[in-house]
């Protein structure tokens, strides 16, 4: 299970401080964030601050302080006059990540060229990770998607949350070496994924590097993809889980709170349901002793109709749809594409109503089973 990253949201702006102006970038933040398809985040913080530089940093230091685990601010990181965010976030970051910054530059100068005239810094003070996005909703929603794939890596180094580290360094290991910029550039698996290195493996590895080549990489959904896990039986992933659970204690609960509940044993109806034995395809409802042949069709039972109306015997047969009753004396039902139409002539018709009694006139027909 992913941590939680817990996000303060700093609006830094002197219109919307006064409340001249609605925070509709930090507002938007707070949304992007909270949605968690970025990253797994929840906003636990949220102010709207004046371009002050002690005010700004005052707020820094008092989340950093409460462990809020990403700071977003939002503004002040221009030319104007009174854009001091970066300024604040310098006196209270212990070490600089210019990573993020970089890539939120030029990421951004790729959307415009004004992105050259935001002064971003970013930085980790103890186990807070502090980003300043520039001011517009826009730009700041710009950047928070271009730094998003860096964050929850960078908050489980900062957090030493080792599983999650673990497990992101692992399916990076696995990708192995790339030559560089050219995305879909044929690269070599220099790094062999860690644990198993067992003779088939590079076999496997050797195929699947011969198929690489030959695949079509210019569309990502096809681009070939391999597990970092190793492949294990359904069996052994079962007992993992099962050696991993707590056994709950039993408690007896009505149905209808019982949703994402787990049954500690069987359950069984009182009632069978439906109180029938009813067809799971559309056919004919037969006597498989009969064999391949020629059946009359004696009638019909559809959803609804009632058990019993029909009997099948020998040489007849009754047509049957999805979940309706099987008639008593049928033990099989052919499914209509293993039967075909022989006649509907006059003929056969008077020959059947001599034959039964109860047989419909409109559903006469010949049936010729061609496999039961
Ligand atoms: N990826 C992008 N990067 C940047 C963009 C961009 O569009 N995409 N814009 C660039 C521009 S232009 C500037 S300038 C710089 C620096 O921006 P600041 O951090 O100094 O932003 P501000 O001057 O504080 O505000 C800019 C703009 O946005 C409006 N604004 C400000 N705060 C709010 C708020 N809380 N809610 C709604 N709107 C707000 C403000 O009225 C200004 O019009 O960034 C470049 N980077
Ligand atoms: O101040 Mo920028 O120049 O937001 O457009």
């Amino acid at each position: 299970m992913p941590q939680v990253i817990k996000v303060g949201v700093l609006t830094v702006s002197d219109r919307c401080s006064r409340g001249e102006a609605q925070d509709g970038s930090g507002a938007n933040l707070k949304v992007l964030v909270d949605a968690g398809t970025l990253f797994k985040g929840k906003v636990c913080k949220y102010a709207c601050v004046p371009d002050e530089l002690l005010t700004i940093k005052d707020k820094l230091l008092e989340w950093c302080e409460e462990e809020v685990h990403l700071i977003l601010t939002t503004g002040g990181t221009g030319l104007g006059p009174r854009d001091v965010t970066p300024e604040a976030v310098k006196k209270v970051i212990e070490r600089e990540t210019p990573g993020l910054t970089a890539c939120m530059l030029t990421e951004s100068l790729k959307v415009t060229a004004l992105a050259m005239l935001s002064r971003p810094v970013c930085g980790v003070r103890g186990r807070t990770l502090i980003a300043t996005l520039p001011g517009s909703r826009k730009g700041s929603e710009e950047c928070l998607r271009f730094i998003s794939p860096g964050i929850p890596h960078a908050v489980s180094l900062i957090m030493e949350w080792k599983e999650e580290v673990e497990a992101t360094h692992t399916v990076l290991q696995s990708e192995g070496v790339k030559s560089g910029s050219t995305e879909g550039h044929h690269h070599h698996h220099l790094q062999h994924c860690g644990h198993h290195h067992h003779h088939h493996h590079h076999h496997q590895h050797h195929r699947q590097e011969s198929d690489e080549s030959k695949a079509d990489v210019s569309h990502v959904s096809r681009r070939p993809r391999k597990s970092p896990y190793p492949m294990i039986p359904v069996s052994e992933a079962v007992e993992t889980v099962l050696s991993q659970a707590e056994l709950c204690m039993k408690e007896y609960i009505a149905t209808k709170n019982a949703l994402g509940l787990v049954l500690a044993e069987d359950i069984h109806a009182k009632d069978p349901l439906p109180p029938f034995p009813a067809s799971i395809k559309d056919g004919y409802a037969v006597l498989a002793s009969d064999g391949a042949g020629t059946r009359v069709v004696k009638g019909d039972s559809t959803a609804g109709s009632s058990p019993g109306v029909t009997t099948v015997t020998s040489g007849v047969c009754v047509r049957v749809n999805t979940g309706a009753p099987v008639p008593p004396g049928a033990d099989a039902v052919v499914q209509v594409r293993w039967s075909s139409l022989r006649s509907m002539f006059l003929l056969f018709l008077s020959l059947a109503w001599a034959v039964s009694s109860d047989f419909e006139p409109h559903e006469s027909a010949y049936m010729t089973f061609i496999r039961v």
